[in-house]
């Protein structure tokens, strides 16, 4: 479990980067700004108390007895938005139920493309305020290092089916293939998504800025930067690297949203700052739901908000509306 959650593709030198990324922006706080009350408060798809979220990640059944459930309860009370997995080891009806309020759901468009549908229109009929079609995953990492050292993952058939086996067709041989990644996903899927949810569509796994540019121009609400957390293209740029060219591509059409290698307040503020507007963790939500259920995951959400808002009112911002591109420099 270790490997699998840890490493990345390749060498994985696309994860090693992505935490000293950040950490080569500086700060240039604005002084003299009245910073008694400081509010992380942002509108995105729904309103929530945190700008950092969850970023969908796969099988939470293995790190916890509630497994995607106790995640949503921890988002819930941090008041941070949560992207379920279409992986998810917990019934999509189960998980939203668990949250009274927004959240998202995240799209792998599989081989069979009558479950990717079936899947999109439960979370909608669920609650799901928007969709997050992942575009960086036509097939998955080839992660042989991870191979080498791991072994398979404590995860049963029936966990790993949870959401697609009453969606199976009669008889179904092998079903395996028919919950494969789909290799041929393009700009298109974007409106397939859109028409079947009629919600708006994030699209994840952008790093460059005339591909985000495409995709807003193709429908997108929202683009997300991610290598997947150094998990598909071993060699992929950072995301911190990555970010300000989207941002300056998509110009405010939409909204931007990032992950990868975000551990603290401090990161979530570099990233606020280069315009996205809203931050997204993986691996950490991971641990912290392996550690402490619910609790941790809230815990988490709370201690790198607290620092958030700590840095923000030290920096001289109020609000996010606050944090601009000056506040920072380096790359
Ligand atoms: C174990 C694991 C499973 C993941 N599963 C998914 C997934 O099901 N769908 C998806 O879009 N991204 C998935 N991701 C990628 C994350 O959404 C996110 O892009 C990445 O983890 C962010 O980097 P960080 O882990 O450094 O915070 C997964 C990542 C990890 C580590
Ligand atoms: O492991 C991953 O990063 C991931 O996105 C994934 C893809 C397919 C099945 C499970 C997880």
């Amino acid at each position: 479990m270790w490997h699998y959650l840890t490493r990345g593709a390749g060498d994985d030198r696309t994860v090693h980067e992505a935490q000293d990324a950040w950490n080569r922006y500086r700060l240039r706080p604005r002084v003299l700004r009245d910073v008694t009350s400081v509010s992380t408060g942002m509108q995105l798809f729904g309103a929530w108390q945190t700008p950092i979220g969850i970023a969908p990640t796969a099988f939470h059944a293995v790190l916890h007895p509630d497994g995607e459930v106790a995640t949503a309860t921890g988002a819930v009370a941090a008041g941070a938005p949560m992207v379920l997995s279409s992986r998810s080891t917990r019934r999509i009806e189960d998980v939203a139920a668990a949250i009274s309020g927004p959240w998202w759901f995240q799209v792998y468009l599989m081989r069979e493309r009558s479950i990717t549908a079936a899947l999109i229109e439960r979370a909608a009929a669920a609650g799901a305020t928007a969709m997050v079609l992942t575009a960086d995953t036509p097939y998955v990492g080839h992660r042989a290092r991870t191979a080498a050292l791991s072994r398979p993952l404590p995860l049963s058939d029936e966990q790993a089916l949870t959401n697609v086996q009453q969606h199976l067709p009669e008889g179904a041989g092998d079903y395996w293939d028919l919950i494969d990644q789909r290799a041929d996903l393009s700009l298109g899927d974007i409106g397939w998504v859109a028409d079947i949810a009629e919600l708006p569509v994030v699209v994840k796994g952008v790093l460059r800025g005339d591909e985000a540019a495409a995709c807003v121009d193709a429908g997108a609400d929202a683009v997300w930067v991610s290598n997947h957390g150094g998990r598909q293209l071993d060699r992929a740029i950072s995301t911190a690297a990555a970010l300000p060219e989207v941002v300056a591509a998509v110009a405010g059409s939409v909204p931007v949203i990032v992950d990868g290698g975000v551990r603290d307040g401090f990161d979530a503020l570099v990233a606020l700052a280069l315009g996205a507007s809203a931050v997204m963790l993986g691996r950490p939500v991971m641990w912290a739901l392996a550690a402490e259920g619910a609790a941790g995951v809230t815990g988490l959400l709370d201690e790198l908000t607290a620092e958030l808002r700590h840095a923000m009112g030290l920096a001289g911002a109020a609000r996010l509306a606050d944090l601009d591109r000056s506040l920072v420099t380096g790359h």
